[in-house]
């Protein structure tokens, strides 16, 4: 199948290669089943750039380090590679150009000749990063449709985005992959279908961070050729690239060399030989130009060449080995049009005043979807969901075993109090850790598709808040009725339904505090600190120390530590509510029975609770878990913002 896709996305780039041979004259005709019938109906794009730096801070009393410097210009509808040696500043361009870094960047950014306004040229635009940020318990099919959903104004109708969907799958060569989970595509379908998600809204603009990376020869050639299709269609694509193939060179419209954070050469891929040759560099014969320039970026040729090309093109300013293609584009992608029956249209600006929204649906549609998708993840997760109702019912009974009938005995009653701790510190724990270990991957495909107006971030929290809900209330509610009825607590409606309530909540306001870990630290940090922080809760949460006995100083901590509530509502709804005896079994070998704890309010007593206070737990343990959520949305946002 790989030959077959690739065999095709040669032929379909062969016409556009001919056409180069030609002079550039003829306008390229594409193979008509390997081409995206819906063109950008605007006008492609242009991006000029001046004086455009990015510096960051070393840390305190350590200066700043100025990253880049660089002056450019990326023609319309050109495939254009950025190159360079690693550290040369390719992946902070391509950050800066597409709007993804904003902090700490200076310079100008003109789109066709006008002030870049982020917003418009984010809702014209798609940044594709290294890494392939999918989901990968859902199909490729599924991947596509919940995009077009996403992505496609109501202005496309329902019934055409399947076929959006396959003509994209098939330009790409992943028709025959529609039904295979993205976790298990290679890593050039992988590649391609993060190309195709993007797709579906027609950018005019592509940025991709090294989209060759981690592939084969072959799939390399495919990608590149699939991006060269892209561009003769209307599309600007600019993408970072290490060191290609002479052939694979070739392909590309337009080079951009950054050595040290600064441009040494901008053209033509064509008259890159001639410049080296102009400034006194002369590529080798027999040598693959790509290759040489590259030795001279890294300084192998001597570090004076870096000065030497840098000052032939001006570090950028110098347009002199551009070719002007301006007219063979133009009739390029109008001949595309009129094949295709599509009616171009003439001004770029005036579209993109219509939509002033940054995402392409509402508000609840996009819930919708999300709910969706959610929801298809949830049903194949294998750790978020089986796993975790495997655990609830395997600690559920072992602790069953464990404190056997331990509820309704008086002379067990510490055993009961250790149990209902234990009952606590699951809770806690199971659902916070699985929180922050997970979230950080979620929060790279957020952060992706935040950034390429998929959504909005309000959606987004909104829709994990409700999918939530329904995982963590069977979990738990099959946990508690294991244990409580094999421990013996006392058997009335009343006192089970606030005893689970009290560990729902619980439940929900450790998976927040998971949520707050994970968004705001990596899995590692996480993993640390979200385990760390939690001591103090369990500390202060009346177990070890009563609440009486605390120093007064630290009581402040007893109204912090959400556990103390839950503990407390625990307590309470087993031993308060008046509830007057225990039982007192007779204890073999003894004559005498003593039943320390026969009177609940005795217990009660002494660990200075008081039996009645389970509804104001339960008032407070909601509060926190609103203030808590309401608290993560900002810090998320902050966070998808503090990265750029
Ligand atoms: N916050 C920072 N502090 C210090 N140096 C930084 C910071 N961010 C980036 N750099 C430096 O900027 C340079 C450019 O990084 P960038 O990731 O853009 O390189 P690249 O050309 O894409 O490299 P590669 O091909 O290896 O991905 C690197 O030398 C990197 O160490």
């Amino acid at each position: 199948m790989e030959a077959v896709v690739m065999h095709e996305a040669a032929a379909a780039a062969a016409p556009l290669q001919q056409q180069q041979a030609n002079g550039g004259s003829a306008p390229a005709t594409v193979s008509t089943n390997k081409t995206l019938s819906h063109l950008p109906k605007r006008e492609p794009v242009e991006v000029k750039f001046q004086d455009l730096a990015y510096t960051v801070s070393l840390g305190f009393r350590k200066g700043q380090k100025e990253i880049i410097r660089v002056n450019g210009r990326f023609c319309p509808s050109q495939l254009i590679a950025i190159m360079g040696p690693s550290g040369a500043g390719k992946s902070t361009l391509l950050d800066i150009l597409s709007g993804y870094r904003i902090s700490g960047v200076t310079g100008d950014v003109m789109v066709n000749g006008r002030p870049r306004n982020l917003d418009r040229f984010r809702r014209m635009s798609c940044y594709i990063q290294q890494d392939d940020r999918l989901h990968s318990l859902l199909t490729v099919q599924e991947n596509m449709w919940l995009a077009a959903e996403l992505k496609l104004s109501r202005a496309v109708p329902k019934s055409e985005h399947q076929a959006i969907i396959d003509e994209i799958l098939n330009t790409l060569g992943l028709l025959d992959h529609r039904a295979t989970r993205t976790g298990r595509l290679s890593g050039g379908q992988k590649k391609r279908l993060s190309i195709a998600l993007e797709l579906i809204n027609n950018p005019l603009l592509m940025f991709l961070d090294e989209p060759t990376t981690g592939l084969d020869s072959s799939s390399t050639s495919q990608c590149v050729n699939l991006l060269k299709l892209l561009a003769m269609q209307g599309r600007t694509i600019v993408c970072t690239i290490h060191q290609p193939s002479a052939s694979l060179f070739d392909q590309f419209d337009h080079v951009y060399i950054l050595a040290r954070g600064k441009c040494l050469y901008q053209g033509a891929t064509k008259q890159l030989v001639p410049y080296l040759s102009a400034v006194g560099v002369p590529c080798p014969r027999y040598h693959n130009p790509a290759d040489f320039v590259i030795e001279l970026a890294c300084g192998e040729h001597g570090e004076d060449r870096i000065d030497t090309l840098v000052a032939g093109t001006d570090n950028g300013k110098s347009q002199r080995w551009f070719e002007n293609q301006s007219e063979v584009v133009a009739e390029r992608r109008k001949s595309e049009a009129r094949r295709l029956s599509v009616e171009l249209l003439p001004n770029m600006t005036e579209l993109a005043e219509i939509n002033t929204s940054m995402q392409a649906v509402s508000f609840g549609k996009q819930i919708a979807v999300l709910l969706t998708r959610g929801y298809i993840k949830i049903k194949r997760d294998q750790t978020m969901t089986h796993m975790r109702l495997f655990v609830n019912i395997i600690v559920g009974v072992l602790l069953g075993i464990l404190f056997w009938q331990s509820g309704d005995e008086g002379s067990r009653v510490l055993d009961n109090w250790n149990l209902l701790f234990t009952i606590l510190i699951h809770h806690m724990m199971t659902t916070m850790m699985l929180t922050v270990l997970t979230f950080p991957t979620e929060m790279q495909i957020l952060r992706k598709e935040h950034f390429n107006r998929w959504y909005s971030l309000k959606s987004y929290y909104m829709s994990i808040n409700i999918l939530e809900l329904p995982v963590s209330i069977v979990c738990c509610t099959t946990f508690t009725v294991i244990v409580y009825l094999m421990s013996a607590q006392p058997l009335e409606w009343v006192r089970f339904a606030v005893f689970l309530g009290i560990s729902i909540l619980v439940v929900l306001v450790a998976q927040t505090v998971g949520l707050l870990v994970g968004a705001l630290f990596s899995v590692v940090n996480g993993t640390f600190l979200a385990p760390t922080l939690s001591v103090p809760m369990m500390m202060f949460a009346g177990f070890g120390v009563s609440l009486r006995d605390m120093p007064g100083y630290l009581k402040w901590g007893t109204y912090v530590s959400y556990l103390r509530f839950g503990l407390e509502g625990y307590v309470g709804s087993i031993y308060g509510r008046n509830r007057t005896t225990l039982g007192c079994a007779d204890q073999p070998g003894k004559e005498f029975n003593y039943c320390h704890y026969k009177y609940p309010t005795k217990f009660l007593k002494e660990i200075a609770m008081d039996g009645e206070q389970y509804v104001t737990d339960l008032i407070v343990l909601g509060v926190i878990l609103l203030v808590l959520r309401l608290a993560v949305y900002p810090l998320l946002r902050w966070k998808l913002f503090a990265m750029r």
